[in-house]
């Protein structure tokens, strides 16, 4: 692990050529086309013409810095701020050199303990009378998009469409990664290798760059960094989408390096979930790559909180997959 970390910093990395998609399309079945080769390949694209306001984002970088930019104890009281990521491997939690502001439904409402200046205020109601709404409408979009592709690796009948992607469900992440001190160099990852829990995910970045994706060539892999362009969001897919698809549209490993020293990075990210109870059986047949059982997400997260509780780590998809050759009975 030491010596890939060392390899993220020191090399420059190639960076992975993504294909960019146009909300704004005139073909539709263009658009759907490039949308299903883009899940196909690499589970990662940019999104532009994505109608998400850049003086919204201007703002809410703003905010977030503002918000973050005060004491460590004053900070710590505000309403879902984290410090690392505990929810992807509390065994490295304290190599996650980012802290940022979770909001969800279940803490929307939350009020700021010392919001003196409103500034709390002022950023929840951005994020959730704007921000989230924008979201929520991309991610609609494209997984209707993907659902209407003919070559049916996401099969889904008006129901499952409905269930499989809970528009009032997302959960929105504001992310500041600290600038490291010169001297001590880059020791750290920003956010540690995994995959996401989502449907899908929108990633809204600054300039600085440090997202890294595992791109994968038959048996081999290696690690491409995704280089931001100012107005583009960059989209990945997430677990629940892997399995909806059987394996069709990938999950795509990725990483955060931290940032060149004395600079931090901020981003923007929503997640889009599937209805917590709804049952998603994936789709299995020609061209899907794995067999998964079915499940609900309410399950699959609850397995990742159980894994990480034991070993540290989440294990994610596989607890759900169906072997191709059974192993056979013991005795
Ligand atoms: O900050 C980023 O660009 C990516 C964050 C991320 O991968 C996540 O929150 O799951
Ligand atoms: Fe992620």
């Amino acid at each position: 692990m030491e010596q890939q970390e060392a390899a993220a910093h020191e090399c420059k990395l190639e960076e992975l050529e993504l294909p960019t998609l146009d909300l704004e399309h005139e073909s539709s079945s263009r658009f759907t086309e490039q949308l299903a080769a883009a899940c196909r390949d690499h589970g990662v694209f940019r999104l532009v013409n994505h109608g998400v306001p850049a003086d919204l984002t201007a703002r809410l970088f703003r905010l977030t810095r503002d918000l973050l930019n005060t004491d460590p104890a004053k900070k710590a009281k505000l309403p879902g701020y984290f410090w690392g990521t505990p929810a992807l491997s509390l065994r490295v939690k304290d190599l996650n050199l980012v802290e940022g502001l979770h909001l969800a439904p279940d803490n929307a409402s939350a009020d700021s303990p010392d919001d003196d200046g409103g500034a709390y205020s002022a950023f929840r109601e951005a994020v959730t009378a704007e921000y989230v709404a924008h979201m929520a409408r991309i991610a609609r979009n494209l997984f209707d998009a993907l659902a209407g592709v003919n070559d049916l690796a996401l099969a889904l009948d008006a129901e499952q469409r409905a269930s499989y992607l809970d528009e009032r469900g997302g959960t929105f992440r504001a992310y500041r990664y600290p600038a490291c001190d010169p001297a001590a160099g880059r020791q750290h990852l920003g956010m540690e290798p995994h995959t996401d829990s989502s449907v899908l995910s929108i990633l809204n970045m600054d300039l600085v760059g440090g997202l890294q994706v595992l791109v994968r060539d038959g048996p081999a892999s290696r690690w491409c960094a995704v280089r931001p362009v100012e107005g583009a969001l960059v989209v990945n897919l997430g677990d629940m989408m892997q399995a909806m698809s059987g394996g069709a549209y990938r999950s795509v490993e990725h990483r955060v390096v931290a940032p060149p020293p004395g600079t931090e990075r901020m981003s923007l990210c929503y997640f889009a979930f599937p209805q917590e109870d709804a049952v998603i059986v994936p789709s299995h047949g020609p061209g899907k790559e794995e067999r998964y059982r079915a499940f609900s997400y309410r399950e699959f997260r609850e397995q990742v909180q159980a894994d990480i509780k034991a070993t540290g780590a989440k294990v994610g998809l596989a607890r759900f997959r169906i072997p191709d050759h059974p192993s056979p009975p013991t005795q």
